[in-house]
């Protein structure tokens, strides 16, 4: 398949960055990902451990619902988790659950039995202390992997965007959650993006994963982007406390999808963060 990619960074980490020319090839080179980690992980686990986020990332799934991937994608193996949810009834505009079904989930053959929602019918102490329970359990029977360097769950593909602050799932800039070391889901009630009260993944959930994919477009991102993934970037404007600079897996890789706009602060020439190949 030809890569439809107008430009592609491979970093000295064990990061890449994607940069495309439109929405639509984002969305096509996201599906082939999505499919190689899921065939890789069906292939050596059995199982593909997903967890999903909100925002505009369920748009850019789209393909995945089409030929071929609707097809030949092992969808009985598919195993569906949030990084994050906000303390909404699931019917509600701003459920991260409602509008994975209405753009994602309705439109595959993922078993109902394998969405693992976070509960919408609790407070979000509980509803944070149920989930990491539920975790644990499919965990100790290997439906989610394990870390070798820690007792975290190890997702297959954990699929983040960045807010325009630089958060990623519920962790916001400063916030003390951003802390934990040893919870695997937190809550908080003071969001400073409405709703206040959410769930989230911490980072060493977080980090713990095989692959994380940062997906995120528009020219409000660009500043982030750029104290997020520049080395020439540190200083006082870029606090080592920015959560999307704070997504760095121990063992796995994280790739960033970026559309031309959030990816127009990066100066890849200068960049020594950053090998640069273009591939037309
Ligand atoms: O509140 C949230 O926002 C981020 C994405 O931010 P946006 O500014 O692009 O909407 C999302 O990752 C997270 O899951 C969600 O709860």
């Amino acid at each position: 398949m030809e890569r439809e990619i107008s430009a592609l960074y491979e970093p000295k980490r064990n990061n890449e960055i994607r940069i495309f020319e439109s929405s639509d090839e984002m969305s096509t080179d996201l599906a082939e990902y999505i499919s190689q980690v899921s065939e890789i992980s069906v292939k050596e686990r059995g199982y593909f451990a997903i967890a999903l986020s909100g925002g505009p990332l369920v748009s850019f799934l789209g393909k995945l619902c089409e030929a071929p991937y609707n097809k030949t994608l092992d969808w009985s193996k598919w195993y569906i988790f949030w990084s994050d949810e906000r303390a909404v009834a699931k019917n509600h505009a701003e459920s991260n659950y409602r509008i994975t079904k209405e753009g994602f989930l309705s439109k595959v053959p993922i078993l109902n039995g394998h969405v693992y929602s976070i509960n919408d019918n609790a407070t979000v102490e509980d509803a944070a202390t149920d989930y990491e329970f539920v975790i644990r359990q499919l965990v100790k029977v290997r439906t989610i992997g394990v870390s070798e360097s820690n007792d975290c769950p190890k997702f297959d593909l954990i699929l983040l965007s960045m807010g325009s602050d630089g958060h990623v799932a519920s962790l916001f800039p400063n916030h003390p959650s951003l802390e934990l070391k040893d919870d695997w889901i937190t809550y908080i009630t003071d969001s400073p993006q409405p709703p206040p009260e959410r769930i989230t993944f911490t980072l060493p959930v977080i980090n713990s994963a095989s692959n994380i994919a940062i997906v995120t477009t528009g020219d409000d991102k660009s500043e982030a982007v750029h104290l997020a993934i520049s080395d020439n970037a540190d200083g006082p404007e870029a606090p080592s406390s920015l959560p999307a600079r704070m997504v760095q897996p121990t063992d796995g890789k994280l790739v960033w999808f970026l559309d031309k706009s959030a990816a127009s602060s990066l100066d890849a020439e200068n960049d020594d963060a950053f090998e640069q190949h273009r591939e037309y």
